[in-house]
């Protein structure tokens, strides 16, 4: 078994729940309220701002270029059409991104996972955090991915974001960068690689929780 099956099956409980949540059945059933989706892209556009940074600092540490090449592509991504998307579907839902929103704890919990992860000098514990991002995306986004079209932008382009074969590429790329350096880990290392990886599901299931019950106050 590859470690990246290994790591996703210490976490199934909370992988189905993050990947099969009411919050992205209505998102692609298009009966999610526009408040909701509001708010959601707007805590979501503080994580991306961290996870940016954090994609980054991968990139920083790569072993070879090769190994980077791919990650760097997937930032120009980030940062062209899906920054353009969270600033096109914020306004049409009638927000704004300035001044941000203020984080909601499981946003904040989010925030300093992956800023703790960027400073850790750990390629592995980086790559974890990632690819436990956007593998739970890619599970929970591409078996609504034939629907996405007929959508409003706001949920069907978060769908088309996160499904399809390019998409499909960058987890292959993420789990494969974390599969290639886990041998050559000391068991210290495959141990904060592995709560890196526990703690981003365990987060990612909290942070569609969150968005569906709307932020209520703590
Ligand atoms: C919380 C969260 N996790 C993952 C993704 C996928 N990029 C996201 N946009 N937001």
């Amino acid at each position: 078994m590859h470690p990246t099956e290994h790591l996703k099956s210490l976490v199934a409980t909370d992988w189905q729940a993050a990947t099969r949540h009411p919050f992205t059945d209505q998102l692609a059933a298009g009966t999610l309220p526009k408040a909701r989706m509001l708010a959601y892209l707007q805590q979501d556009y503080l994580f991306i701002e961290d996870f940016v940074r954090l994609l980054a600092s991968a990139i920083a540490h790569a072993p070879s270029l090769p190994d980077a090449i791919p990650a760097a592509q997937f930032l120009g991504l980030i940062s062209g059409p899906e920054n353009t998307y969270f600033l096109r579907a914020i306004a049409a839902l009638g927000g704004t991104t300035e001044p941000p929103v203020t984080p909601h704890p499981i946003t904040a919990e989010f925030q300093a996972l992956m800023r703790a992860a960027a400073k850790s000098g750990s390629y592995a514990q980086m790559i974890a955090v990632l690819s436990v991002a956007e593998w739970t995306y890619l599970d929970w986004a591409s078996p609504h991915a034939n629907r996405a079209a007929d959508l409003p932008f706001w949920f069907g382009e978060w769908i088309t974001l996160h499904s399809g074969p390019g998409f499909e590429g960058v987890v292959t790329y993420l789990r494969g960068q974390l599969d290639q350096v886990w041998p050559s880990l000391t068991p210290e290392d495959q141990a904060a690689a592995q709560s890196a990886f526990v703690t981003a599901t365990r987060l990612e299931r909290a942070f569609f929780d969150a968005a569906l019950a709307g932020y209520p106050a703590a």
